[in-house]
């Protein structure tokens, strides 16, 4: 017997999902194998993360993110730009990270993607630290600030973000034993009082071409530093988000997202 299971593949700037739409009709066991083969972009479908969407006791609905590594985890920004598009109207849903509101936008969508936490242990990281300017470095790179965003982030603000050997120091710090979850790695430059330059390495699926908790982590890490003003433009290799956030409020993210196709894959080809 085999079971077919639809997939809808989406996409914010570039940063690649594969939803799976579990909201009214059950769909077999999603495992940590089966995400890291659907996500393999040479026998899978192929996407940085895999999206299920399943019905929850306290939202609308429930978003549950899984890297390509095949690692649940707790948010996504990107990802929810594309699910509110999906939706197609304004809805509160559950996540791991937290509850998020969803507005569609022509193209689009605007996320309030709740508030920051800063504490060493909400990071979290492995032993109390100062989150604002940590004093640890890592090669060419130093004093980071760490924001949970939902998810774990370090915010690294430089001369030059092209420049940074991402590839080679973004594992590095992501396996680091400060970090007991590990994190996303954030490299940013400064373009302006309202325009960050940003590159990240992403926990679990390496380099994207853009994390939207990536860009609201950072943004709140620059306004916090005095370095920029909200709102900020986030450029990142895949395109621009704009992100607002005043101290002690949440985060506004909005910017683009699309559907790319649908199709169904067999189960059993990928348990
Ligand atoms: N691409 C995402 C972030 C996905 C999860 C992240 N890699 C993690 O492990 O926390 C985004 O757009 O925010």
């Amino acid at each position: 017997m085999t079971l077919p299971v639809p997939f809808i593949k989406m996409h914010g700037l570039g940063n690649d999902f594969v939803v799976i739409d579990a909201r009214t009709a059950p769909v077999p066991p999603i495992t940590a194998k089966l995400a890291r083969a659907l996500a393999d972009r040479h026998t899978g479908i192929g996407c940085d993360q895999l999206v299920l969407l399943e019905p929850s006791e306290t939202c609308a609905f429930r978003m549950r993110i899984f890297n390509s590594d095949g690692g649940e985890v707790e948010a996504c920004g990107n990802a929810s730009r594309a699910v509110a598009l999906l939706h197609g109207e304004p809805v509160t849903i559950e996540t791991g990270g937290g509850p998020i509101a969803l507005e569609p936008e022509t193209g689009g969508a605007r996320v309030d993607m709740g508030k920051p936490r800063f504490e060493w242990d909400a990071i979290p990281l492995a032993y109390a630290m100062d989150t604002f300017s940590m004093p640890v470095g890592w090669d060419s790179l130093d004093a980071p600030m760490a924001v949970n965003v939902g998810n774990p982030h370090v915010i690294f603000f430089v001369e030059d973000a092209a420049a940074v050997p991402l590839e080679t120091l973004g594992p590095d710090i992501e396996h680091d034993p400060l970090f007991p979850e590990r994190v996303n790695v954030n490299v940013a430059s400064l373009a302006g009082r309202d325009h960050l330059v940003l590159r990240v390495w992403e926990r679990g699926a390496g380099l994207t071409r853009a994390c939207g908790t990536g860009a609201c982590a950072t943004a709140v890490a620059a306004i916090r530093r005095g370095l920029a003003k909200s709102p900020v433009r986030v450029s990142l290799p895949g395109g621009d988000l704009i992100i607002a956030w005043e101290p002690h409020g949440s985060i506004l993210m909005s910017g683009p997202a699309a559907e790319s196709f649908r199709g169904s894959f067999v189960w059993e080809d990928y348990a």
